[in-house]
């Protein structure tokens, strides 16, 4: 599928990094690295503005390899992207290790995965159907 894009970085587009991925690789665009310490947060500019398709969203994810080596993960992880956002990409970092990590101009600091979602219309309703698991949660269906 095609999404309207406007790039306002100075990198190129994300691109999916082989043919399965599901994931687009969001690079910062800084003019500056900038450092994030311990526990604390940033929201980082990618300079990209884009139209998607009512019915769909944009999920911003953290990137495993930041996330295992330094303890660099999505805040609000996954970042929803609404179909109607006009404003910039943005992707709200946070420092989970004890050590600080530099951001540098150009990182790959998350992957945006595009996804088909449902708007619900409520049925209120008294009773739900019976099922086998009914209220059970939380590791009700086993020891661990
Ligand atoms: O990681 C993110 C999450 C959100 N957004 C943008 C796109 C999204 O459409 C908009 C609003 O996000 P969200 O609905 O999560 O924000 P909110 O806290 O509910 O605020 P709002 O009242 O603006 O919806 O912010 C980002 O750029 N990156």
């Amino acid at each position: 599928m095609k999404i309207k894009v406007i790039n306002k970085g100075h990198h190129s587009l994300p691109e999916y990094q082989t043919v399965a991925s599901a994931g687009l690789d969001l690079r910062a665009v800084l003019n500056e690295s900038i450092i994030l310490n311990p526990l604390e947060r940033k929201l980082i500019p990618t300079g990209l503005f884009i139209e998607l398709p009512v019915g769909y969203e944009a999920q911003v994810r953290p990137r495993s390899g930041l996330a295992f080596k330094y303890g660099l993960t999505v805040l609000n992880s996954p970042g929803t992207i609404d179909a109607d956002y006009r404003g910039e990409v943005k992707v709200l970092l946070v420092n989970l290790s004890n050590e600080p990590f530099e951001i540098k101009d150009g990182e790959r600091v998350a992957q945006m995965v595009v996804a088909k979602h449902e708007q619900v219309e409520w049925e209120a309703v008294d009773e739900l159907s019976d099922t086998d698991r009914g209220a059970g949660g939380y590791g009700s269906t086993g020891k661990k």
